[in-house]
């Protein structure tokens, strides 16, 4: 903070401070206590996928450390915490019999954070399908929007009155660019054809549970969706054309449909023939009306043309200007500011936002000096971004909180621990968590209403 911007940045009241984290990336212990496989146990423990040779199988250890973490959101202030349930670890088959130890380690983290004032925000799909489910086609069968809302409302049921706010699924672009399209995230499968059929699949296991916690749950519910703006490489059409089919294909394939509009014209010009229609009443039951959106925001990308690419046969161009963080980011808080405004205008402005993850890998040293974990790149990222949000209140968008990605060091998917998000610092050796600088101010920012930015 300056002198000239002291209070420039007071938040909203009532504006909800957290952090987030995912079950598969923190908790460790994934088949423990009668849990069932998921995806991603069986991916990190195929040799190649992951960097290092990595896997979940300890993480943070958080299945056995909850209570110190919880510890530690109080001495970060927290006033939320965004955490994702293991589906098989509560449905080891992912279907019908519920394994008691499983759902009883999210009873007691709940119970945890309500006893410390902390708010639970629960997103019941993180990415780690329980492996039985694959086994049947997982996202490729349309049987899993059923599968997916009974086991919603086991969790919708479990925890009324105690969980008030939940996210149906996190980042669905993820999922299936990543583990359908190009195959470098769980279950590893490259096809355009199976993509356009998971991500349907994916939209409808979402509609299919808000209708079902329309029917037996309790409190608000929203989808997660990871946007990253797209502005122009230069005025030319063909790369104003390159901006829109990336755009659609990363921006606009799950929006539009959750907001009723059906997929984006480009996705056929995207995928070609493996574009394909689906009923009205699929994209009915998609666009079922949520309380809330999550914005998962990192970054920005300036497409050119590029004919060779696939799929959207545009490419990012580096824009050497802008600081870059350890993932290859540009650091660019602006955009931020304007995918708010863009998000706001696209939801009719009438859907309270939630920025639910947002944060930076940088270098960190693999254990603490003095007691300290210094992370200057971070911090400036954190206080920049912000101001940037805050910016974007000021603009009229309804933004309702900001969960900082990560509350600790974790298993970043297929690059391992070799990227640290944390604003808690752990030694993966002795599992020691260390509050870095960032957190030290995210802490501060919490208790001053960002009066300290
Ligand atoms: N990469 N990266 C960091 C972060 C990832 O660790 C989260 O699990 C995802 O929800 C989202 O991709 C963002």
């Amino acid at each position: 903070m300056t002198t000239e911007t002291a209070g420039k940045y007071l938040f909203p009241e009532g504006f909800l401070w957290g952090a987030a984290t995912a079950a598969y990336q923190i908790e460790g212990s994934s088949m423990a206590d009668g849990a069932g496989a998921s995806i991603w146990d069986r991916f990190s423990h195929t040799p190649g996928n992951m960097k290092d040779g990595d896997t979940g199988d300890v993480a943070c250890d958080h299945y056995k450390r909850w209570r110190e973490d919880i510890q530690l959101m109080k001495r970060l202030n927290l006033q939320a915490y965004r955490f994702s349930v293991s589906w098989s670890r509560v449905m080891p088959e992912g279907r019908g019999a519920i394994n008691p130890k499983g759902i009883d380690f999210y009873d007691r983290l709940v119970d945890g954070l309500l006893e410390q004032g902390i708010e639970p925000l629960c997103t019941l799909y993180h990415w780690d399908l329980p492996a039985a489910l694959d086994d049947r086609g997982g996202w490729l069968n349309p049987d899993i929007a059923d599968w997916f809302a009974d086991y919603g409302q086991v969790l919708f049921e479990k925890f009324k009155g105690r969980v008030k706010t939940w996210g149906t699924i996190n980042e669905p672009w993820v999922i299936v660019d990543g583990g359908y399209l190009h195959g470098a995230l769980a279950p590893g499968h490259r096809s355009a054809f199976e993509a356009m059929i998971a991500g349907h699949n994916v939209l409808r296991a979402h509609g299919a549970a808000v209708k079902r916690f329309r029917q037996v749950g309790e409190g608000k519910i929203g989808i997660v969706l990871n946007i990253e703006p797209k502005y122009p490489a230069s005025d030319k059409p063909e790369d104003e054309a390159a901006r829109r089919r990336a755009e659609a294909q990363m921006n606009r394939w799950f929006l539009d449909p959750l907001m009723g509009r059906g997929y984006p014209e480009e996705l056929k010009d995207v995928y070609g023939e493996a574009y394909r229609e689906f009923p009205q009443e699929d994209f009915d039951l998609i666009a079922q009306p949520t309380d809330w959106m999550g914005l998962n925001w990192y970054t920005r990308a300036v497409p050119e043309n590029a004919p060779d690419a696939w799929p959207t046969r545009s490419r990012p161009v580096k824009q050497v200007q802008h600081a870059h963080t350890e993932t290859g980011w540009e650091v660019n808080p602006p955009a931020l500011t304007d995918t708010l405004v863009w998000l706001h205008e696209q939801t009719g402005g009438k859907l309270p936002l939630m920025v639910t993850e947002n944060g930076s890998a940088w270098y960190d040293p693999p254990h603490a000096i003095d007691g300290r974990i210094h992370d200057p790149m971070r911090v400036e990222y954190l206080k920049n971004h912000l101001k940037a949000l805050h910016d974007a209140i000021g603009k009229g968008v309804d933004v309702r909180g900001y969960m900082a990605w990560s509350l600790l060091d974790n298993l970043e998917w297929s690059l391992g621990y070799s990227k640290r998000f944390g604003i808690t610092h752990v030694n993966f050796q002795t599992q020691e968590r260390t509050i870095k600088d960032s957190g030290l101010l995210y802490a501060e920012v919490i208790k001053t209403h960002g009066g300290v930015l």
